[in-house]
């Protein structure tokens, strides 16, 4: 990447966070005196190497307006869709009308407030040369199970290679929309962008990244993500 070229990140924020049981979307939740949301965005606003943001939120979203969002980047305001992949596409397709550049774009869950600069800065060091770019991930250190409906273990599944993947997810912006629009219009649900990359036939790099780095999905998520944060404070 040139000294002058920089990333935009795409935040898909428009989910109903139905795993949370919360009487509102969890990216809205309060956590540390402030949205979980304003959390990921200013992470992400605050790193120099990001240039702007486009945050998918839902059709009608009530509570955006009631956020206090003042960020040192520019910032493109999305529809979100059906699913989460849908939500990314029209982030992406907003960043094309634009853009006539071709950006690296860099998704990042709304729901993960906690993501360190540190690991920004390593995904950029190592992708930023890559000709098909990649995610941050986490090596499974658990012994895993395939289970079937009754909880009973089918097998013990071999963990060699075995990684979590998270996000940011980085790609340039033309290739991940295709893929993306690709994988919607042959049916293919993907769960993330590494996903539709590699049914586009790419071959995405996987960047180690901290495991306090969570999505916050369940609702015993939420205080695990205030330690964090307040874990990451004492540590500046
Ligand atoms: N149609 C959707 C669904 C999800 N997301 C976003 O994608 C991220 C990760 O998705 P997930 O954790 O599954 O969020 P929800 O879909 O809201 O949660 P749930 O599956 O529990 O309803 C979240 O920041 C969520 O807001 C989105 O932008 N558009
Ligand atoms: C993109 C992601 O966070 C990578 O782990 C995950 O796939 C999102 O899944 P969700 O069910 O939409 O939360």
């Amino acid at each position: 990447m040139s000294k002058t070229e920089k990333v935009w990140a795409v935040v898909p924020a428009a989910g109903i966070g139905s795993r949370m049981q919360a009487d509102i979307p969890k990216q809205y939740l309060p956590l540390a005196n402030k949205p979980v949301l304003q959390h990921t965005l200013e992470r992400l606003a605050y790193h120099p190497d990001i240039e702007g943001i486009v945050v998918a939120l839902a059709k009608d979203d009530p509570w955006w307006t009631t956020l206090n969002i003042d960020l040192p980047c520019q910032l493109l305001i999305a529809e979100g869709g059906k699913a989460r992949s849908d939500s990314v596409l029209n982030a992406l397709t907003l960043l094309a009308e634009q853009h006539d550049s071709d950006p690296w774009v860099l998704v990042h869950d709304a729901a993960r407030p906690c993501l360190r600069h540190e690991d920004i800065d390593r995904m950029l060091q190592s992708l930023l040369t890559h000709h098909v770019g990649g995610i941050l991930g986490i090596p499974v250190t658990d012994t895993v199970k395939r289970v079937d409906a009754n909880h009973l273990i089918q097998e013990t599944v071999c963990r060699k290679g075995l990684w979590r993947a998270v996000t940011p997810q980085m790609f340039r912006l033309n290739k991940l929309k295709t893929a993306l629009f690709t994988a919607a219009k042959d049916g293919l649900t993907v769960t993330d962008e590494a996903s539709a990359m590699e049914q586009a036939g790419w071959e995405p790099m996987i960047v180690e990244g901290h495991s306090d780095n969570i999505k916050i999905t369940m609702p015993q998520d939420l205080a695990l993500a205030q330690l964090y944060l307040q874990q990451q404070a004492g540590d500046k």
